[in-house]
């Protein structure tokens, strides 16, 4: 094996030039752990003029990215521009099919294409690496993969945007509404280029395949995936939530039930003291649960510079130490292809809150309706008695179906008092 192993990073934003800053401020320990010395040797993004604080003499520059794969002086390359289609996808298909080893950060990419990309590294003998792509400096991937490789997995769920989660908790704290909070978690470079991704449950949901992946051996589906974002969380449920004893988190969850695997990304209720709820600002948490190693919690930075190259740079010394693991944790071709369980054989308790017009009979209605399709209230708040007035009511039901508490909602949502569409969050049992 050669002393060096010689690196090529397309991508030189937030995570691209943080893994460059990092390979260069710890080399010497990285070579110490390694016995290898790691070096960027070419890079490509799109502005080469652009000052990134970065010393970049002495390393190529590379106008086109898919240049990378083909420069003889590359033993690796590094995946740092995102999308799941264009350069990123067109780089990594070059680089594997000459049979150089990829790490990227691209989650979009590999819950799209993963099962392809798999199976063409998995052919050419080279390394397919994505510890950053899922809970950013956490290292999850491996945790998965490798440290609970024993167990039949339980269940795995979390928080798995920094950015929304980020803005959960401010919302928390300070009351503010969510398109306040949202331009200030853009500023601190959580965001994806498209932050739509992050609110709308789309960045989290592209983990949730990545980890589906690994815990049951499917092929990652993001089509498969039940995705709510968190747009439509607002102040109020927040503060209601809180004087129920809950938090609202977006979280993604995977599991076997009855019915399938279940695959579902949306806000959702978590009592205050579980430890997840604690999780705030740009930290995620996932929660395995194993089969013989019970509930096992990591928490940590989920984006940000540091924490994202920390991980991409954890995947160079694997490569670098010439470990190589199959993608998904099994031989590609052996990958399941699964369609999920429908939501509306999930059964939980739910928050409902509605806006009504405060007069006689209206209660008596939502009661009819819950009660015509079998759902059992547990909680009811209903605070102000100004007839006339819009007031919230708000009520947790028992464990029911989803597809039970559709269609009573459904009916409440039709009636003359109720004046904007029903609010439903689902509460979790931890
Ligand atoms: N920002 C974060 O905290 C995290 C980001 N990621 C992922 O890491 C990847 C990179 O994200 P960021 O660094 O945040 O993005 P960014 O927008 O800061 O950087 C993207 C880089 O790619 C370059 N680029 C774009 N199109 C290009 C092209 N056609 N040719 C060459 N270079 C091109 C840009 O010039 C820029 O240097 C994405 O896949 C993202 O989902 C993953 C975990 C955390
Ligand atoms: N935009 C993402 C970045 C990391 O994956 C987030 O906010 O978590
Ligand atoms: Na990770």
């Amino acid at each position: 094996m050669s002393d060096f192993l010689r690196i090529g990073v397309a991508g030189l934003g937030t995570v691209g030039a943080g893994t460059v800053r990092l390979l260069q401020d710890n080399a010497a320990l990285i070579r110490a752990r390694t016995g290898r010395r790691l070096q960027v040797v070419a890079v490509s993004a799109r502005d080469r003029r652009r000052d990134r604080g970065l010393d970049l003499s002495g390393i190529a520059w590379h106008d086109d990215p898919v240049a990378l794969a083909a420069n003889p002086d590359v033993d690796v390359i590094c995946e740092l521009i995102g999308g799941a289609d264009g350069p990123a996808l067109d780089l990594t298909l070059a680089a594997l099919e000459g049979g150089k080893p990829v790490v990227t950060a691209n989650k979009a990419m590999l819950a799209l294409h993963g099962e392809r990309l798999a199976g063409l590294a998995e052919r050419r003998g080279a390394a397919l690496c994505f510890e950053a792509a899922v809970a950013g400096g956490i290292p999850v991937i491996k945790a998965l993969r490798e440290g609970l490789a024993a167990n039949r997995i339980e269940r795995v769920y979390g928080i798995l945007n920094g950015t929304s989660n980020y803005i959960l908790s401010t919302m928390q704290e300070t009351g503010r509404e969510f398109a306040d909070v949202l331009s200030e978690a853009q500023a601190l470079g959580y965001a994806e280029a498209d932050p739509s991704f992050d609110v709308d449950g789309i960045d989290a949901a592209h983990k949730l395949a990545l980890l589906a992946a690994l815990a049951y051996g499917v092929a990652p589906r993001f089509d498969q995936i039940h995705i709510e974002g968190i747009r439509h969380v607002s102040a109020l449920d927040i503060a209601l939530a809180d004087e129920l004893g809950y938090r609202i988190k977006l979280l993604g969850t995977v599991r076997y039930t009855e019915a399938g695997l279940e695959q579902r990304l949306h806000p959702a209720m978590v009592r205050k003291d579980a430890p997840i709820a604690e999780v705030d600002g740009v930290f995620n948490a996932v929660v395995i649960e194993g089969d013989r190693v019970g509930s096992v919690m990591l928490q940590g930075r989920g984006a940000g510079a540091g924490p994202t190259a920390s991980a991409v740079t954890a995947d160079l010394i694997d490569i670098a130490r010439g470990i190589r693991f199959p993608v998904f944790g099994v031989p590609a071709s052996d990958l399941l292809t699964v369609t999920s369980a429908p939501l509306s054989t999930h059964r939980g308790s739910y928050y409902i809150r509605l806006m009504v017009v405060d007069r006689p009979g209206v209660l008596a209605d939502v009661a009819a309706a819950l009660r015509d399709h079998d759902v059992s209230i547990e909680s009811l708040i209903q605070r102000s008695r100004d007839p006339g007035n819009i007031v919230p009511i708000v009520l947790t039901s028992h464990e029911v179906s989803e597809a039970a508490m559709q269609g009573a909602l459904d009916l409440i949502a039709n009636s003359a008092s109720v004046i904007e569409p029903p609010r439903m969050i689902r509460i979790e049992p931890y």
